[in-house]
């Protein structure tokens, strides 16, 4: 059995805990796939680069719009897949030889709790005074009649297939269904949501909400309140039974994608026999300094928490880092502004309360909403449909809440997300500082201006 000072399970952003500072540490890595986990590999960053191709098509086919009379000639689905992925793929192998080049010892077979800090990677056995467990998560599936007959794919294969399917049933309606459909019917696939819910991105504001499903049904087909009921393989794809409000319909596609959310990967890990308590969704539980049930065992990102947003989770390795370093002075997460984007068509961004959950929970507040169309740039976006909403408390007018829907929406929402980490008021925000005129900002500016 050998023994470490330090075992990080996971190598998504557990890897990123391991910075110089504690290069002198006895270390070991437990990754059975691809460093860089989720995100590098099957997440974030090659969906984001499928996003940007799917809105160059889109923008070629929008363009008429505006008197540039373009068009989509064609789209190369393999170049564009090896194009994304041959800048990927390499960098596993060069994180590996890296960490091993600098004495660190690399277990690639997945690790298990076999009791309190100790584990078995693949058939050894290791101990370590400190473990860091960032195992992650993985696509849920949902359990369909006929679904494990058909051949499916989630976000894991779906971004490396062959060929475009001609068409797409896509079960879900969240993240990944408003990113992929995208991407795919940019590319020219016939696409078919089904989503369980009355509305595309549900946990979004709700005015967010109604207005994407709105557009994206304009576009493509889209079942709401729909259950799916069997799924069965047909000779050219699949046929999904779907239950809807208006009665029985059945879907037919080349391709399916399954993307109904994601669950911890600690039942793999068998965290329940490492001693560490989970709550009823499968997540370590962890206290605000990330430290778990067991002392030494420190745990982080999607295993943990609910966000499920690489923010997140790059904010708890350097929180967790920290900690490891000054025992002495543990910190927790400063901010727990958490703030996310949709990379889709509209793009979608959001940080903080949202209208309904204001209602429910009898929070009082200040609401406004300013169309892209106010601002001049909306103007010569020629836009109809985005708009930038915020909501601020009406006694100290700090901003409790904003929610933008349209172009540049992850990038815009930036100054509402850092006045409500800095705990500025809606006023400072709006006035303390100048707008480059006439950027799309100049809509920020409005929507704060009303309240
Ligand atoms: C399609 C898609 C797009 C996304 N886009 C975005 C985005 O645009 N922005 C954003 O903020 N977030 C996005 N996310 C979410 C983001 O990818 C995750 O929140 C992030 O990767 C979580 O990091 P992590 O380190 O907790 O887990 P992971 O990155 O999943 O890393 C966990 C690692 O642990 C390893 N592991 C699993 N089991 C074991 C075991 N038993 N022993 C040892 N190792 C194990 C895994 O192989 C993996 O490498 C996206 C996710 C998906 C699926
Ligand atoms: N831009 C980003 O930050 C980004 C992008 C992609 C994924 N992610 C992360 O990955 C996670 C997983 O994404 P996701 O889209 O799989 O999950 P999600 O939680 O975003 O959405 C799941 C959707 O599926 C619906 N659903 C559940 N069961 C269903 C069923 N049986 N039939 C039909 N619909 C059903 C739900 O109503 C929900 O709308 C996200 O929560 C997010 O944290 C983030």
């Amino acid at each position: 059995m050998r023994h470490y000072d330090l075992v990080l399970l996971g190598a998504g952003s557990g890897n990123m805990v391991l910075t110089a500072e504690l290069a002198h540490l006895r270390t070991a890595i437990v990754e059975p796939d691809r460093f860089g986990g989720t995100c590098l590999n099957r997440g974030c960053i090659p969906s984001k680069m499928f996003v940007v191709t799917a809105d160059a098509a889109e923008g070629a086919r929008e363009a008429a719009r505006l008197g540039v009379h373009a068009g989509v000639e064609r789209v190369d689905w393999k170049a564009i897949r090896d194009r994304i992925f041959h800048r990927i793929d390499p960098l596993h192998d060069s994180a590996v030889d890296y960490r091993r080049a600098n004495g660190i010892d690399v277990f690639t077979e997945p690790g298990r709790f076999i009791a309190p800090k100790v584990v078995l990677a693949g058939s050894e056995e290791i101990t370590a005074d400190t473990f860091v467990v960032s195992v992650g998560s993985r696509p849920t599936v949902p359990d369909i009649p006929g679904l494990d007959g058909v051949p499916y794919h989630t976000s894991d294969t779906v971004m490396r297939i062959d060929d475009l399917p001609a068409s797409m049933a896509v079960i879900g309606g969240g993240f990944i269904a408003a990113e992929f459909g995208h991407v795919f019917s940019s590319f020219g696939t016939d696409l078919t949501i089904v989503q369980r819910g009355p509305r595309l991105l549900m946990a979004e504001d709700e005015q967010v909400s109604a207005r994407f499903t709105e557009l994206v049904s304009r576009r493509h087909r889209v079942l709401l309140d729909a259950a799916v009921t069997s799924v069965e393989r047909r000779a050219d794809g699949v046929a999904l039974t779907v239950t809807c409000p208006g009665g029985d319909q059945v879907v037919e596609a080349e391709t399916l994608l399954v993307c109904v959310g994601r669950r911890p990967n600690t039942d793999r890990l068998d965290a329940a026999a490492g001693g560490l308590a989970l709550d009823e969704h499968g997540h370590i539980v962890t206290d605000d300094a990330y430290r778990t049930s067991v002392p030494g065992v420190w745990a982080l990102g999607d295993a943990v928490n609910h966000f499920q947003l690489k923010h997140m989770a790059n904010a708890e390795s350097r929180v967790v880092q920290h900690n490891l370093l000054h025992p002495q002075d543990v910190k927790t997460l400063s901010n727990r502004v958490a703030p996310h984007a949709v990379f889709t068509s509209p793009q979608i961004a959001s940080v903080g309360l949202t209208e309904q959950e204001a209602r429910r929970r009898k929070i009082e507040y200040l609401v406004s909403v300013r169309d892209y169309a106010d601002a001049a740039y909306g103007w010569a976006l020629e836009d109809t449909t985005s708009f930038v909403k915020v909501l601020a408390n009406p006694v100290d007018r700090t901003i409790l809440g904003a929610h933008i829907i349209g172009p540049q929406a992850a990038t815009l929402i930036q100054p509402l997300i850092q006045a409500m980490s800095l705990g500025q008021t809606a006023d400072q925000v709006a006035r303390d500082v100048l707008y480059i005129h006439p950027a799309l900002t100049e809509a920020v500016e409005q929507a704060l201006l009303d309240l």
